[in-house]
């Protein structure tokens, strides 16, 4: 009788009641831990799009992006989805057919038409955005410029997608949105970080954009824009010099060696042995050399190249005007500019050019990125053309050398990047696969999507919530157990006396 009750009190869990608790227990945490699984399992995603047409000068781009549809209130990140290039040139180039310059969109619309999946294309929002080479049609002849965006009009609004409108962007809201895809795809925005300032440099206009500590906005409000994004203010210097886009300067360039009307033109900036032959008419067709146009030129000149780095610096360096300034400190042309500040992204032209100079590495000093324009700059023509025609376009390559010395003496004279200030910028083109340009940023700003407060988020991710919830049932279970262990015993053992 005592060995029976000794043992009814030493292995008191083996009674029918303990088994059951534990059974549950066991299947309770089973249950938990199959929810907290399931629950996390990546589900299949739903994506939503927006759709934008860089219409540029040398150019029309399209642009997708995507962003999971369940998160587009602000958490989700948009991406590009996929771009297409408009075959020939800008829409401004279309002024004497501006049909054309709607048709020129058909085939980018189709691809886009195949990109978005059928049921998302009537809520996708489509934008179209001309930036400098409408900016200059519009100064030049405004009915013409009326035409090209009602041709381009009439194509977008036969699309199947949202249609929200096609405008000249100005040269503020240009700077400003690179300056916002730059940050929004380095999440510097979300996680208020310094900013990065962005460089574009157009085929018409070129933009600067950066945040200037301590600097006071009211002294040239017009380069100001002020930004609350995800809780954090932004002070924004930005300027867009039209005219100073790398085609248009090269025209500033040309237009300044021709001013006593020659046969003949020596230009340091092209390589040695080039030589071809340029007309007037078409040299002086735009509002940014039109009114230096020399009178009694003949019809054309020929373009002879000398490849002088050097000499090519002080033709640039001359369209620049360093003396007028009005404000405490300048850029050039009298525009107000503030100490820059911060690390850099120089995108497009910036990109193209000194990527295929092989110059985009800024570790190197100046110096050493000048001496080795300086020999490109020498290399005969033909030699060059032997190099890489076939892969590269005849007039871009003719180019590079200007081009270079252009971006070079931009950025040290023009902008005042030092010697030490140099190995700030880094030349892109993209980030995390998304192109840099305005396009995002002017997507991102028309939908809403960067908040100006930064979202309430739960203080525990979803996956660590369900895990801590687990653990304490479990330690509750095993409380419970010990618990039992402890009690029971002296149950059974009343039990056993009565
Ligand atoms: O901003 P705007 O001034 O309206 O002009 P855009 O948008 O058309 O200008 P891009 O950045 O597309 O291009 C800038 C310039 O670079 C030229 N470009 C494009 N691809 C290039 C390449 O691979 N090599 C050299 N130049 C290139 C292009 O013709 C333009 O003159
Ligand atoms: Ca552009």
């Amino acid at each position: 009788m005592s060995a029976q009750r000794e043992m009814k009190e030493k292995k008191p869990w083996h009674t029918p009641l303990t088994i059951i608790i534990t059974v549950i227990g066991v299947i309770a945490i089973v249950a938990l831990v199959t929810v907290a699984v399931l629950q996390n399992r990546p589900v299949p995603q739903k994506y939503k799009y927006g759709i934008v047409l860089d219409a540029g000068s040398s150019h029309t781009a399209l642009y997708i992006y995507e962003w999971p549809a369940e998160k587009d209130n602000n958490t989700g990140r948009v991406e590009q989805k996929h771009s297409c290039k408009v075959k020939g040139k800008g829409i401004s180039s279309y002024a004497a057919e501006p049909e054309k310059a709607g048709t020129s969109l058909i085939d980018c619309m189709r691809e886009a038409e195949l990109q978005v999946p059928t049921k998302r294309h009537r809520e996708t929002p489509l934008y179209l955005g001309a930036t400098a080479g409408m900016r200059l049609l519009k100064i030049e002849d405004s009915a013409a410029s009326d035409k090209v965006f009602q041709a381009v009009e009439q194509t977008l609004q036969r699309s199947p997608f949202y249609y929200q409108g096609a405008r000249i962007l100005t040269g503020q809201e240009e700077g400003a949105f690179g300056w916002v895809t730059v940050n929004y795809l380095d999440d510097r925005l979300k996680q208020g970080l310094e900013t990065t300032g962005a460089l574009d440099l157009g085929g018409a206009s070129t933009q600067i954009s950066f945040v200037s500590r301590n600097y006071d906005i009211s002294e040239s409000p017009s380069n100001s824009v002020t930004f609350r994004l995800y809780g954090n203010d932004y002070n924004l210097y930005t300027h867009s010099f039209l005219c100073y886009g790398k085609d248009q300067v090269l025209k500033k360039a040309l237009a300044h060696q021709t001013q006593s009307g020659p046969t003949k033109v020596q230009d340091p900036c092209f390589h040695p042995g080039y030589s071809v032959k340029r007309d007037y008419a078409s040299l002086y067709d735009s509002p940014c050399v039109s009114d230096m146009k020399p009178k009694g030129a003949p019809s054309e000149f020929t373009h002879i190249g000398e490849g002088n780095f050097s000499q090519c610096q002080e033709v640039v360096k001359s369209l620049f005007n360093f003396t007028a300034c009005t404000y405490s400190r300048c850029s050039f042309d009298g525009v107000f500019q503030p100490p820059l500040q911060g690390p850099f992204g120089a995108f497009s032209a910036y990109y193209f050019v000194m990527n295929f100079l092989n110059l985009t590495d800024t570790s190197f000093p100046l110096e050493t990125v000048k001496k080795n324009l300086a020999n490109y700059c020498a290399t005969p023509w033909n030699e060059l053309k032997q190099r890489h025609l076939g892969r590269v376009k005849e007039k871009y390559l003719a180019e590079y050398c200007f081009s270079g010395t252009y971006i070079l003496t931009l950025l040290t004279e023009g902008y005042n990047f030092t010697k030490e200030k140099f190995s700030d910028i880094k030349f892109i083109k993209e980030i995390k696969g998304s192109d840099a340009g305005w396009t995002l940023g002017y997507m991102l700003n028309l939908t809403n999507m960067i908040p100006a407060e930064a979202p309430d988020s739960p203080p525990l991710p979803h996956a660590g919530y369900v895990s801590i919830v687990t653990v304490i049932a479990i330690l509750l279970f095993i409380l419970l157990i010990l618990c039992l262990r402890s009690i029971w015993p002296r149950c059974s053992k009343q039990q056993q006396i009565v």
